[in-house]
């Protein structure tokens, strides 16, 4: 049992522990019997969590009821909506040192990174409660006399409408934050919200879940058919997300993870799609960088949660004059890094998967196989998914690691001759998330910014989603839409407009 009974009654705590579905307003046990469990990434065989393995039926179940639910939700008055993400914001805050060691036993971030994120979750709740206000409460009038050979006898009232039911999926990495940057504006903006949390991770994903639910049993009551606005469907994303993402209820799709987005996006039919995918995040590093900024951001943003942020450094491209000095500095910093328990607040703690970190093993010797080396103050070092910080220098352009996302903690570095060289090199990649630019010159690094392709360009700092109300987004295999408070409730909005047909031309008076 613990200190809070919303987030009990989301779990079988008196059993198990394993967490239920939240289907048509009501907590279940999946009927398969089957619960899908999670592995400390830190002790792949020590279980972090259990979750429901939902069948089709349920699926089923849980749309029909959030369809019902959802024309009634967007009747619930703007302001209203707000304040319930706004009071599921306080539970969420008052029950931070509970959920934080939940996500660190799941994704093995550490405790502090863990209750970072459940307070950036409500920050952003709550800021998604106004925002709402501020966005959807305003619309526009267009008059039909603006266009060749019209008069003023046609006036367009436009407003922004929900679209109906969204599936919301976030990854691993950021299993409340990125749920709770999909639930918030869904609901604000009127709509229902179908969440898939990730298999590791489900657990705090649910833990959100919870606090919304019980925001919203508060205000409509234990037994209202309203609370089906929000479901929380559990299973592997092989087994249930195409049925989630294909639903004939479904009417957009929220989704941030891997390559797994392009074939969700392929397979979807004609309905809007926010996809936040991986990215390949080059920092560009000029003559007349200023050094010691350059390296505290790089090692900042390559190695925060062991790499495993789709906006971590993954790339540095280095110019000759530069170079020994950087890479030198970069290892000193790297070399310093605590490695270790995420409990004990490690600067490095084990990656996700004993799979995620052959790939990263992958990578690295694929890397020195072309002629690269860990720089002797980082060598390669790996017991099970624990695998030490390293530097890789003198990586060739070939490398696969220059053009494929690592996922971990292994910077490879490449020497440039110059900064147009680097440009290229970071255009040619089929990833087009963040990119990072460093030097002293504001018109030179806007210069170099319009020519990197890239969502979002850094002057002077590492790649960054947040803060959450910041437009995110990625050109080429990093995505379609944007994220961030505003533009996901634009995203999750669509426009209505309503012609008011005068009998004659009306031309107003002030
Ligand atoms: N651009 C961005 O905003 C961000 C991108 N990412 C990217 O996410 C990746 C790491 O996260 P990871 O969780 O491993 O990513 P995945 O793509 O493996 O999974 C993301 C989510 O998709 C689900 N899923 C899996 N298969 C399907 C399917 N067929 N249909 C629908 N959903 C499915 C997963 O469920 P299950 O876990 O059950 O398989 C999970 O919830 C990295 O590439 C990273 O760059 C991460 C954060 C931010
Ligand atoms: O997975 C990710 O990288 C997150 O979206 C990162 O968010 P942040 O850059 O704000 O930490």
């Amino acid at each position: 049992m613990g200190a809070h009974k919303w987030l009990d009654a989301a779990r079988d705590v008196d059993g198990t522990g394993e967490y239920y579905a939240l289907i048509a307003g009501k907590y279940i046990k999946a009927s398969s019997g089957q619960t899908i469990p999670a592995y400390k990434p830190q002790e792949p065989e020590a279980v972090a969590s259990l979750v429901q393995a939902c069948s089709a039926a349920e699926i089923d179940a849980a749309f029909a009821a959030a369809t019902a639910a959802q024309k009634k939700w967007r009747c619930v008055p703007l302001w209203k909506r707000g304040v319930i993400l706004k009071n599921a914001a306080q539970y969420l805050r008052a029950a931070a040192d509970e959920i934080a060691p939940v996500i660190t036993a799941e994704v093995s971030k550490s405790i502090k990174a863990a209750r970072d994120e459940v307070i950036r979750t409500v920050d952003l709740l709550e800021y998604t409660a106004e925002e709402a206000i501020r966005v959807l409460s305003v619309g526009e009038m267009v008059t039909s006399d603006a266009f060749p050979h019209n008069g003023r006898n046609k006036l367009s009232l436009v407003q922004r409408v929900p679209l109906g039911t969204i599936t919301c999926i976030p990854p691993f990495n950021y299993p409340i934050n990125l749920a709770g940057s999909k639930i918030g504006p869904a609901l604000a903006a009127g709509n229902a919200a179908m969440v898939k949390p990730p298999s590791s991770g489900a657990a705090s994903t649910a833990s959100l879940c919870a606090a919304v639910h019980q925001a919203l049993v508060d205000e409509f009551g234990p037994d209202s058919d309203i609370l089906a606005v929000m479901s929380l469907v559990t299973g592997r994303g092989r087994e249930i997300g195409d049925l989630l993402t294909t639903h004939p209820s479904a009417a957009a799709t929220s989704f941030t993870g891997g390559s797994t987005g392009i074939s969700v996006a392929k397979k979807a039919g004609m309905i809007p799609m926010q996809m936040e995918l991986g990215g390949n995040d080059p920092a560009v590093v000029a003559e007349d960088a200023d050094v010691a900024l350059t390296v505290s951001q790089i090692v900042k943003g390559a190695f925060s949660y062991q790499g495993q942020r789709c906006t971590a450094v993954k790339v540095v491209f280095v110019v000759e004059s530069l170079y020994d000095e950087v890479v030198a500095k970069v290892a000193d910093k790297v070399a310093a890094l605590t490695v270790g328990r995420p409990e004990d607040n490690s600067d490095i703690a084990a990656v996700i998967s004993k799979s995620s970190a052959d790939w990263i093993q992958s990578l690295f010797e694929d890397a020195v196989a072309k002629g690269g080396n860990a720089h002797a103050k980082t060598p390669w070092k790996r017991e099970n998914n624990l695998i030490w910080p390293v530097v890789i220098e003198n990586v060739s352009k070939d490398a696969t690691i220059t053009h494929e996302e690592q996922f971990g903690p292994i910077l490879p570095f490449v020497k440039v001759a110059s900064v147009d060289e680097a440009i290229e090199l970071a255009n040619s990649c089929k990833f087009g998330l963040q990119a990072s630019v460093f030097t002293k010159g504001a018109e030179r690094a806007i210069q170099i910014a319009d020519r990197l392709e890239a969502g979002t360009v850094q002057i002077n700092g590492a790649p960054s989603r947040g803060p959450d109300n910041f437009p995110f987004q990625g050109t080429k295999e990093s995505g379609i839409g944007s994220q961030g408070v505003k533009y996901s409730l634009l995203a999750m909005t669509k426009i209505k407009s309503t012609v008011i047909n005068l009998p004659e031309p009306s031309y107003s008076v002030a």
